[in-house]
């Protein structure tokens, strides 16, 4: 097992930000640590690395208890941090470099390990960049090359894309798809519910220092009662209609938005077909339909009561 974490818990004064965490990540995974703001990912990310002190619970990584000075534990770790860390006065080879450094003493061997992390991010026509000069997305990038360069077997981002423009978000996830088929086990932590739901697979979704739910992205969507949201443009909207609507046997619930009929179904076959069959025995024309399936944000909000997104 590459992570194990028991029973973690971590409090800051009177705010317990983990509360008996458990996690598993297993070799080879993309693992997504999904959760809103404050939720707790940073701070177990930050105790996996040891970086802060917990108050009670085990961490073990590759099998072996982390510690601070775990070194050869540490060095098959690549760190991406939510705030970018680099070195103003370093350029870009430079500060790739003195990263690598920290783990790759042979300069050879290190300048080909730089080369190759500056061609994978996209960076090579900004070698000699200072990090000022370069744009929010494209220091994004700087700051995963720092923490991937030595090539480690594990590799942790923390919300690698807050904050960066489409092309860098996109260049950035599939860079962490190819780290991974190239063999590195990726520990992922976002507040995006599309982008976990794009290249993990396995998912821990968490809410208050709790793993409230974990599974592939199908298995999550499989353990709510919510099955597809369905969309109708009605033009007649009168008021018993809704609660006929409501009370069918396959909807969970039912609103209208405006002109548009928003309804949630229940898991199975035909409900879209069942909803229209219902509207034309009372008459009712319909403009667009469509049929979502769920997200993850269905998820979060059938167990927790609120929605993912802030
Ligand atoms: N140093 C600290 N002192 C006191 N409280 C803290 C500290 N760091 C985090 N917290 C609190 O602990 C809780 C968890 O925060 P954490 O940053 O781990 O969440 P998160 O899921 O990573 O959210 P975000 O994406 O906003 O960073 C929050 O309520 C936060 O306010």
């Amino acid at each position: 097992m590459v992570i194990k974490v028991k029973n973690l818990v971590k409090r800051y004064g009177d705010l317990t930000a983990l509360d008996h965490l458990n996690l598993e990540v297993n070799e080879g995974e993309v693992f997504g640590l999904l959760g809103p703001n404050g939720s707790g990912k940073t701070t177990a990310i930050n105790c996996i690395l040891s970086l802060l002190k917990f108050d009670k619970g085990t961490i073990e990584i590759y099998d072996r208890p982390m510690a601070p000075d775990a070194y050869d534990i540490k060095r098959d770790i690549g760190v991406i941090m939510q705030n970018v860390a680099v070195f103003e006065e370093l350029n870009v080879f430079e500060n790739i470099d003195y990263f690598c450094g920290l783990y790759i003493s042979d300069k050879k061997k290190r300048q080909q390990l730089v080369d190759e992390a500056i061609d994978f991010v996209g960076l090579n026509d900004f070698r000699k960049f200072y990090p000022k000069k370069l744009s929010g997305g494209l220091l994004r990038r700087l700051n995963i090359a720092c923490g991937i360069a030595h090539k480690p077997k594990l590799i942790i981002l923390d919300e690698p894309t807050v904050a960066v423009d489409p092309q860098s978000r996109n260049n950035i996830l599939e860079g962490i798809q190819r780290l991974n088929k190239a063999g590195s086990t990726i520990v992922y932590t976002s507040h995006y519910m599309e982008e976990v739901e794009q290249i993990c697979t396995r998912i821990a979704i968490m809410d208050k220092g709790k793993i409230i739910a974990t599974g592939t992205n199908d298995e999550l969507k499989a353990m709510i009662n919510s099955g597809e949201k369905l969309t109708v443009e009605i033009f007649k909207i009168d008021d018993s209609l809704l609660d006929g609507i409501k009370s069918l046997p396959n909807i969970v619930s039912a609103e209208f938005n405006g002109n548009l009929l928003v309804a949630k179904s229940y898991r199975g076959k035909n409900n879209l077909v069942a909803l229209l069959d219902y509207l034309k025995s009372r008459d009712i024309t319909v403009g667009k339909v469509y049929s979502e399936p769920p997200t993850l944000n269905d998820v979060f909000l059938e167990i927790t009561g609120k929605e993912l997104r802030d």
